[in-house]
């Protein structure tokens, strides 16, 4: 029977996914069993939020290519889904603001099914914290966290000057919190270290190490299907077959957005974490 004090978790991990590869269906799995292992959570959902066709990155293809990619590979999976929200936007919507969508998406339904339980039950209410001190991230006990999953790239990015907002990288790891798979290549330890912000809210950080180096990245995967060569056992086959069927990743269409001087998630001026 589970603990009084396990915490339900939902697992986002936002990127392009140009294409989705096996290495992001496992970063899913290893960050369950790490979250898992510490007694404390449940995983009761993953959630891959491709982006969608404004975020104008170079190489970057249709939306409804990478989607229907992701559908294919989450087929199988009894807790890994897609959702399209992000992906459907038509202009590039900022992660924080993807995060709050599905920390509300998830809020709701949780007050609704308090709702229904208010007839026996009085309502429990959620006491947000309006500064983000601290690791917990919400005082209702039994309510689903919502973390962001990524790959320590994606972290060490928090420190590319003018790429992420201050407030967001704020909401994110103060409000939410994040589960960061190492690779190789990245410090995410060190990088935490080095900053303040991070270092502040160091227990809403879960650093996973995979300890089966793994390097197969989405730019080498359209490398590959560029000079024809097989990229079977990297993607799984339904997606191999989709790529196929209907002619994705060609030198041409890794020159997709090749003149967009500036990207609209390189416009900020704001600082970046310190
Ligand atoms: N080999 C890997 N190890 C750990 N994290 C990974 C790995 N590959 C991708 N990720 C993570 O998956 C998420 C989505 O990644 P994204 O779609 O940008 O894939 P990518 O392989 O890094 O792409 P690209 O090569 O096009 O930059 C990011 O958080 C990224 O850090
Ligand atoms: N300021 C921001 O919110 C910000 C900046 C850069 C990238 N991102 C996100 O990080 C992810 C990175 O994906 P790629 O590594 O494929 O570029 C995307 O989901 C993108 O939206 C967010």
């Amino acid at each position: 029977m589970e603990g009084q004090d396990v915490t339900k978790v939902v697992l986002l991990a936002c990127g392009s996914f140009n294409p989705i590869t096996n290495m992001h269906l496992r970063m899913f799995e290893l960050a369950r069993d790490h979250l898992e292992d510490t007694g404390q959570y449940r995983v009761v959902k993953g959630i891959i939020s491709p982006v969608g066709d404004g975020y104008k990155k170079k190489g970057l293809i249709e939306a409804c290519h990478r989607l229907a990619m992701v559908r294919l590979a989450t087929e199988d999976s009894d807790w890994i889904t897609v959702d399209a929200w992000e992906t459907l936007q038509p202009e590039w919507v900022e992660t924080a603001k993807v995060v709050r969508h599905h920390f509300d998406e998830i809020f709701t339904v949780e007050e609704n099914i308090d709702d229904v339980d208010t007839v026996k039950y009085p309502k429990k209410r959620r006491i947000e914290e309006n500064n983000f001190e601290g690791s917990s991230v919400y005082k209702r006990r039994d309510a689903t966290q919502l973390m962001l999953l990524c790959g320590a790239d994606v972290l060490e990015s928090f420190g590319i000057p003018n790429l992420w907002k201050q407030e967001d990288i704020d909401e994110i790891v103060g409000r939410y919190g994040l589960v960061c798979i190492t690779r190789s290549g990245n410090d995410p330890h060190k990088f935490i270290h080095q900053s303040d912000t991070l270092w502040k809210y160091r227990k809403n950080i879960h650093v996973v190490p995979e300890w089966v180096t793994n390097e197969i990245s989405a730019t080498q995967v359209r490398r590959a299907l560029r000079r024809g060569r097989s990229v079977r056992y990297l993607l799984p086959d339904r997606v191999v077959h989709y790529i196929q069927e209907n002619g994705l990743y060609s030198a041409e269409s890794e020159q997709k957005n090749a003149d967009v001087v500036l990207a609209p998630f390189q416009r900020y001026t704001g600082a970046s974490s310190s």
